[in-house]
């Protein structure tokens, strides 16, 4: 890597956001690499005093930058979707994260509800589309608040950005040992987005010909995921479906508090952005309850992301350490001492 400092913004957010970005943050300082991290107070509380979610100068300042780490958006104060949508999505679309990686993975150690699972059964990554889809926000409401009132909601779905997402999960199975992937979609009901997705994953299979490709409707995916975890090596999916079904990886695989993972771009035209799957959590914010280990892992994603996978590998054993020496049935630690004990570890 350059010799320049790498250039961090840091965007813990809302709820439990700033409490797990704490956390990651204390371990990216302990790893030891030059990276200056830079706050922006975007959230909730912005929203409240100003009226803002993401001014155009924050956004613009935001792409100078090497990789963002973000913790959670989104409070009870807010009305839904203003958050989510005008800061976090518009960060995703405006920087052109196309590609939302989502590993799900098993760590010795950790109980899942899939009782008896070695962990070898869990190791996939979900490859979900991150800019189009149900989330273009296209669609809108006639006869609104009347008995007649008619709401759609469109899934947009290009040739370019199916063929884009496509093509980096096929390299992704490329580069992993099983050399499996599967597309998930429900081509039986959305006809026109399914086929799209079918046939780009048929065409791009032909430059892949050590790749296995396997199809799963989304209903019997989510039904293989937790009867059959094994079955799946890289999963591509659209942006919707793979929201829902990374909430489902991270359950099989310990839990939400452990989920990670990056939104990126690809070309590296635009920071990419790195943060845990789960929300902010309003029901148990504040409480130093939340567990930091995804937005850890996150940090491992993004220190691997510039290049400095000794870092990351680092990271990513101290966080496996971590868990191998969580004893059932012990007293749950707290974020901080979660936290605490992850970056002794990596200093150590
Ligand atoms: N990337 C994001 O910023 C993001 C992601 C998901 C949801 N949200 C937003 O967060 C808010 C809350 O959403 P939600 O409740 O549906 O999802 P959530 O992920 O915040 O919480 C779901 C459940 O998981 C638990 N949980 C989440 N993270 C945890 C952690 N690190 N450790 C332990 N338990 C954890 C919560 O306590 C809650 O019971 C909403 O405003 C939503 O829009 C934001
Ligand atoms: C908060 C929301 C917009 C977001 C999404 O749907 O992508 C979240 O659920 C996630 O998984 O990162
Ligand atoms: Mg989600």
């Amino acid at each position: 890597m350059e010799s320049r400092n790498i250039r961090l913004a840091v965007i813990p957010g809302d709820g439990i956001g700033t409490e797990v970005v704490a956390e990651g943050l204390k371990v990216l300082d302990a790893v030891g690499t030059k990276i200056e991290p830079t706050h922006y107070d975007l959230g909730a509380a912005r929203y409240h005093r100003t009226g803002e979610t993401l001014p155009d100068s924050v956004l613009h300042e935001l792409r100078g930058y090497d990789a963002i780490l973000l913790g959670a958006v989104g409070d009870p104060s807010v009305p839904p979707g203003v958050l989510e949508r005008d800061l976090l999505l518009r960060l995703r679309f405006e920087f052109d994260h196309y590609v939302n990686l989502r590993p799900v993975k098993l760590f010795p150690g950790v109980r899942t509800p899939l009782a008896d699972t070695p962990p070898e059964k869990i190791d996939m990554i979900v490859v979900r589309e991150g800019t189009e889809g149900l989330y273009a926000g296209t669609g809108g409401a006639m006869r609104r608040g009347t008995p007649h009132e008619i709401a759609t909601q469109e899934s947009l779905n290009t040739a370019h950005g199916v063929e884009r997402v496509v093509r980096y999960a096929f390299e992704k199975a490329q580069s992993r040992p099983r050399k499996k992937l599967t597309l998930v979609h429900k081509t039986n009901v959305l006809t026109f987005a399914g086929d799209l997705w079918q046939r780009t994953v048929n065409r791009v299979a032909a430059d892949y010909p050590e790749i296995a490709v396997d199809y799963s409707h989304i209903d019997a995916a989510s039904m293989f995921f937790v009867t059959q975890p094994e079955r799946f090596d890289v999963v591509v999916t659209d942006n919707l479906f793979g929201d829902i079904i990374t909430d489902l990886g991270a359950a099989i695989a310990g839990g939400i508090g452990l989920a990670a993972s990056g939104n990126i771009n690809p070309d590296g035209a635009a920071p990419s952005m790195f943060e845990p799957v789960h929300g902010s959590a309003p029901d148990i914010a504040g409480q130093g309850k939340a567990d930091p280990t995804a937005t850890i892992l996150s940090v491992a994603m993004l220190l691997d992301h510039l290049g400095l996978s000794a870092e990351a590998a680092r990271v990513e054993q101290a966080v496996a350490d971590d868990i191998a020496a969580r004893v059932a049935g012990s007293a749950p630690r707290g974020t901080q001492q979660i936290g605490d004990d992850i970056t002794a570890r990596v200093s150590g």
